[in-house]
């Protein structure tokens, strides 16, 4: 029986259909690929409504507007309570793979220790090597590598996937979209925890083997992962590039870990655990102290600090005529990657060198490993709060948060702490969910000098180049602060996505083109197999069937390039799903990352409010801890006068730092026989 609710969404729907009907007729046909001028037999007889890739009864409106021409409304995705209710990964036994390659004998030293290890090992005590530098990315489903090992998926009907350079082209469009109620500030706390726990370290190899010059090699080298460029290429072909060379993840049979199809792996601690700034080994770790009074190297310029210099800058920067001969080093060599991304680990930087300075001053008795370990603690334990109080609602929404038991209710002790929850990175999450994040970055940010003029700083020109970040700290960090996001959305920039680290390449990179190859190499299954089989959502029979997830535009240039709906990449199904509820990404990529967030948080033995556990705070720590939020690390180490309370929000009015809740560092005072404080 039709109700009428049934009639309303069909009016609706009819009304969407339209326009998106028109965009077919329109702008259609020159890109149209010849998977979409076949016939249209995957369809089911049964539908009911017009296709969007059905001529149109409707009449186009006489002068329509280029953007009728591309975009749809996204259907209203509803959460429905999947995420946890239907969410089925593999069972855990087949999750796991680092204890087949790790053994570690005991955890005897760090059993009791109140302070985490550097490369994560023994975080958790009954599987020590969970989260352990260098050990296997986690796989919430199975891999489908063509040949069961190694070998990149294969389309429906046995051949090859689509160029992964044409659906990024054909589906993940070069457009910045703003979301303006989201500073610029929270897409660079979204990378500072990406580099926190995972990286792609690329086997080794010869780059430039993996193409012949400009061309596509007679015989690809199996370390590779090269892409393809189609002669029509608008960036390439007038280059005359045909090939874009790229290297394989490196996997645990690299490390000569014997294992039955590959696995990749992430080579720092998987761990929230700030091995950004620490480093993830005890030797990276040392290299980088001071060695007294608990602080951290650093270097001053021009009166100000930062984290230390190289030796040779010029050996890791690009660094351009004129520029201050800085480039920092920190725990991962990706710091100077980009301006903003320095700056921030500039604020955190000065934060443990505060926190060391006052409490050695609180705490004289306090050696110098005790006020390190414990401004190491502090730091940590305020980037948790930061993210579970201020970001994690942004990017996923309330409810997932809360599905996921990571709401903040109080800042007590609770029982958050799960033994037997894996807290390893996810290769699904790093290797597609989370290089969404791609789609928020912005072109161009506009610094404004204290000289009261404007400097367009356009990012893709100050990548590896941290000029900005010394010579005009205040206003890159206000400018962070200031300038809203790109929206998370299935475009992406067109720097990022063509010309990606071009003063130093002789062709520039295409970045989401790289996600594809990347998920591809690790034998990740289709968009469609994860919203099945992980989300045990109804079978996608149909195109029409993705009408649930995707807009239809986005629909239509799928099947510009896939010949069938299960051929859909996860990456480029994740970055081009409509939100759901109140989440940034749709149903599959939420699910991911909250997965992760959780795993990382509640299967962290160090996390600060974890009850029993060595991490825990006592509670008039856990107070000031509370204040030590991301608008308290601008004031204090952002050079800036004024913030928003919640600095990861537009639009607020700003309140003065001076009247900011004051951390009362006295909560740390120890007793004089103490070497530290007990929890
Ligand atoms: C200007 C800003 C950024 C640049 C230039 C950049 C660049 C890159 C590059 C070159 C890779 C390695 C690609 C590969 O070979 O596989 C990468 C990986 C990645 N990026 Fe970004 N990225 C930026 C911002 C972000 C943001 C905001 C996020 C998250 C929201 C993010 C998440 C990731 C993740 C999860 C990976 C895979 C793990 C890894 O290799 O680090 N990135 N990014
Ligand atoms: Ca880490």
């Amino acid at each position: 029986m039709v109700t009428v609710r049934e009639i309303l969404l069909g009016a609706v729907l009819g009304v969407v259909l339209g326009v998106c009907v028109i965009g077919v007729q329109s702008g259609f046909s020159s890109q149209f690929g010849p998977t979409a001028q076949r016939p249209n037999t995957q369809f089911s007889s049964t539908q009911q409504h017009p296709s969007p890739f059905e001529p149109s009864p409707q009449k186009p409106p006489k002068n329509p507007k280029p953007e009728d021409n591309v975009s749809c409304k996204c259907p209203k995705v509803v959460d429905d309570g999947f995420y946890p209710r239907n969410f089925t990964p593999q069972p855990n036994k087949d999750q796991d793979i680092a204890d087949k390659c790790i053994k570690i004998d005991n955890c005897d030293k760090e059993r009791h220790s109140r302070y985490r290890t550097y490369d994560g090992k023994c975080n958790n005590l009954n599987f020590p090597m969970w989260g352990m530098k260098d050990s296997a990315l986690l796989r919430l489903l199975a891999p489908e590598y063509a040949d069961g090992k190694s070998k990149h998926r294969r389309a429906q009907d046995g051949g090859e996937l689509p160029n992964a350079r044409l659906c990024r082209a054909q589906i993940l469009k070069d457009k910045i979209i703003l979301n303006k109620k989201i500073s610029y500030l929270f897409v660079v706390f979204a990378q500072w925890i990406s580099h926190d726990t995972c990286i792609t370290t690329e086997a080794s190899g010869n780059l430039a083997n993996c193409c012949d010059g400009n061309d596509w090699p007679k015989e690809m080298p199996a370390n590779c992962t090269s892409t393809k460029v189609l002669p029509d290429d608008e960036e390439y072909g007038p280059q005359g590039v045909k090939c874009l060379p790229r290297i394989r993840s490196q996997t645990m049979q690299d490390l000569g870990c014997d294992l039955p199809f590959l696995q990749q792996l992430t080579s720092l601690s998987h761990f929230m655990d700030h091995s950004v700034m620490y480093g993830s080994t005890k030797n990276d770790s040392m290299f980088l102290r001071e060695m007294k009074g608990g602080r951290l190297r650093e270097t001053i310029i021009d009166n100000q600090k930062f984290p230390p210099n190289l030796k040779n800058p010029h050996s890791v920067c690009d660094l351009h005529k004129d520029d201050p001969h800085y480039c920092c080093i920190t725990g991962d060599f990706r710091t100077n990657e980009n301006p903003p991304f320095t700056a921030l680990a500039t604020m955190w930087w000065r934060f443990h060198n505060d926190c060391a300075d006052i409490l050695s001053k609180i705490n004289p008795h306090w050696d110098d490993d005790t006020t390190y370990e414990e401004c190491r603690r502090i730091t940590i334990a305020s980037y948790h709060f930061i993210t579970r109080k201020e970001f994690l609602h942004l990017l996923v929404g309330p409810e997932f948060v809360k599905a996921a038991g990571l709401n903040f209710t109080n800042t007590g002790p609770d029982k958050l702490y799960d033994p037997f929850l894996n807290p390893t990175s996810i290769n699904e999450f790093l290797m597609a969910a989370y290089r969404g994040g791609h789609s928020m970055i912005l072109e161009v940010l506009k610094l404004h000098m204290s000289n009261n003029e404007t400097e367009h700083m356009r990012i893709n020109n100050f990548l590896n180049r941290p000029k900005h970040v010394v010579k005009s700290y205040g206003p890159l960090v206000e400018s962070t602060c200031d300038s809203p996001m790109a929206k998370q959305d299935k475009f992406g920039s067109k720097d990022m996505n063509n010309k990606l680290f071009h003063s130093v390449r002789a062709v520039g990179g295409d970045l989401d083109t790289t996600s594809i190859e990347r998920e591809r190499e690790s034998g990740l299954g289709g968009w469609c197999h994860y919203v099945e089989r992980l989300l045990g959502q109804e079978k996608i029979e149909s195109w029409r069937d993705l009408e649930k997830y995707f807009a239809l535009d986005t629909i239509r240039d799928f099947r510009k390039v896939y010949k069938h709906w299960r051929d859909i990449d996860l990456y480029v199904g994740c970055v081009a799903e409509c939100p759901v509820g109140n989440s940034m990404f749709g149903k599959v990529c939420t699910a991911i990352i909250i997965e992760q967030f959780k795993r990382w948080l509640i299967g962290d033995r160090y996390h600060p409010t974890c009850d029993g556990q060595p991490g825990l705070f006592p509670n008039h720590q856990l107070k000031e801890l509370n204040k030590m939020n991301m608008a308290h690390i601008l004031c204090h180490y952002g050079d800036m006068t004024e913030v928003r309370e919640k600095p990861f929000l537009m639009g607020e009015k700003k309140i003065k730092c001076s009247s900011m809740p004051k951390v009362d560092w006295n909560a740390w005072k120890a007793l004089a026989n103490d070497s530290s404080q007990k929890s």
